[in-house]
């Protein structure tokens, strides 16, 4: 099974962070999850971040730290999503794809119903 790379972006608006509902159509339905999507070729991971956020969500933001990578499979497809944080920069939240969004502090994350690769992920940003 193929492996798609995926970055994704723990966007820090003041002290809160912002998660993004998939909508009942995507993949992985009505999951949580962070803004980001599939690199494209020649396409750098800080760059793949910025645009995915800007294209999903129409704000700019300002890539900060790369997390650890997470490898994970699902039934029907594998995945190595790459977490950054960031912070909000300008720009109007719009979703343009996503069900819902989430500013929460980051101990109120893990109750959400996360895409399982985001989990770990959710659990290292809580020990930083
Ligand atoms: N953006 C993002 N995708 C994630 C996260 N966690 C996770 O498992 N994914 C999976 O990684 C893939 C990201 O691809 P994508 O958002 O570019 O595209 P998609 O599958 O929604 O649409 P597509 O298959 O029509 O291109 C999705 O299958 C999504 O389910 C996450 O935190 N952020």
């Amino acid at each position: 099974m193929k492996t798609i790379l995926v970055t994704c972006a723990i966007i820090h608006f003041d002290e809160k962070i912002l998660a993004v509902q998939r909508s009942a159509t995507m993949k992985l339905p009505l999951k949580w999850e962070f803004a980001g999507g599939k690199i494209e070729a020649g396409e750098t991971e800080e760059a793949c971040v910025k645009r995915e956020v800007l294209e999903e969500l129409n704000i700019h933001i300002a890539v900060k730290k790369r997390l650890s990578p997470v490898s994970h499979a699902y039934p029907d497809f594998k995945i190595q999503l790459i977490p950054y944080t960031a912070d909000y920069v300008s720009g109007e939240l719009k979703l343009r794809e996503h069900a819902d969004y989430k500013l929460a502090h980051k101990e109120e994350l893990l109750s959400l119903d996360w895409a399982e690769a985001d989990v770990p992920i959710v659990k290292e940003l809580l020990e930083l």
